[in-house]
């Protein structure tokens, strides 16, 4: 197994959700032994601490159901930046804070990408596309907007930092879909953005869906970034977050994600976010985290056959 620099930064925003706690986010993940599951995996473990927000200048946008704009612009500025630096130095791991933060982490990222000229990918593992943009946003949650933001769509300038390298919506798979805004929806498809809804999932399983995804991003060279929601996962094994939605993803469907991308060797950054502490029982959302991340970065049952057959 190779190890890796793993960087931990915690980014405490929370403004993007309807609701408050994910603030708390960090500590959880932290309080669930993260760090510590990461090095008796072999891999070396630098915690950062907690990111800063940029200053805030006041924002008006005509869509009055828009919440904090100013908050998620200047976390957004700074999670940008912070990512575009990190990505050179390590495996950066993202302690949310809510998925608003993935406006900082898309940027960032795919600018450091198309720095070494090789396509960027993202895995978006969500019950949410998070694909309004701040006309069509109805709740105003700006949470439910970072996708439509990286990947250029309009109606963000003005209010957003310009970004260095837009995402290629064709780049993005999403899996564990299963609550879309009808403005989404058009949009998704229109855009090119492979989805698979939780229906794909019951026909195929996850492992022939994310195979294939994992094949292009293998064949193009890219470099892959895993944006993880807590709810993708079921809220029978994941309660502790503000957007529950039924029939989520399987303890084991999870885990076989989490394991294909470990042998794929492709991931390069990953996001935690929309762990709410608050909601949480007794830490078990936040251990199950820290369990997927182990099984990403190396942790396994047993040893499986090399393709050689001898290990
Ligand atoms: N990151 C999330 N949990 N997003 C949920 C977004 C839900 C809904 N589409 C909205 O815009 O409000
Ligand atoms: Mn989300
Ligand atoms: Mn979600």
């Amino acid at each position: 197994m190779t190890s890796k620099h793993c960087i931990l930064l915690g980014v405490p925003l929370q403004e993007g959700t309807g609701r408050l706690g994910c603030d708390m986010g960090p500590g959880g993940f932290r309080a669930a032994g993260l760090a510590g599951a990461l090095q008796e995996l072999g891999h070396s473990v630098e915690d950062r601490g907690n990111l800063a927000p940029a200053p805030q200048r006041p924002l008006g946008h005509p869509n009055q159901a828009i919440k904090h704009l100013p908050e998620v612009v200047a976390w957004t500025e700074a999670l940008a930046e912070a990512s575009y630096r990190l990505g050179a130095e390590g495996m950066p791991i993202i302690l949310g804070g809510d998925h608003g933060l993935a406006a900082g982490t898309l940027s960032g990222f795919s600018r450091r990408a198309a720095e070494t000229g090789r396509p960027f990918f993202v895995l978006w593992l969500d019950a949410h596309p998070d694909f309004h943009t701040l006309d069509s946003t109805v709740s105003g949650n700006l949470h439910g907007c970072p996708v439509a933001y990286a990947t250029g769509r309009p109606g963000f300038e003005g209010y957003f930092p310009p970004l260095a390298a837009p995402v290629n919506p064709e780049n993005i798979c999403m899996i564990g879909i299963r609550s879309v805004d009808p403005a989404e929806r058009t949009a998704l498809t229109a855009a090119g953005v492979t989805v698979h809804d939780m229906r794909a999932i019951d026909e195929h399983g996850v492992g022939p869906l994310l195979q294939a995804f994992l094949k292009r991003v293998a064949e193009a060279n890219g470099v892959l970034h895993v944006s993880l929601d807590v709810d993708f996962l079921d809220p029978g094994i994941a309660p502790g977050v503000g957007t529950t939605v039924p029939g989520g993803a399987t303890f084991r469907e999870a885990h076989l994600i989490m394991e294909m991308l470990h042998d794929s060797g492709l991931a390069t950054s990953l996001d935690l976010v929309e762990l709410n502490p608050f909601l949480d029982e007794r830490g078990r959302t936040a251990l199950l985290m820290v369990d997927l991340v182990a099984s990403l970065m190396g942790r396994r049952v047993m040893d499986r056959p090399t393709r050689a057959g001898t290990a």
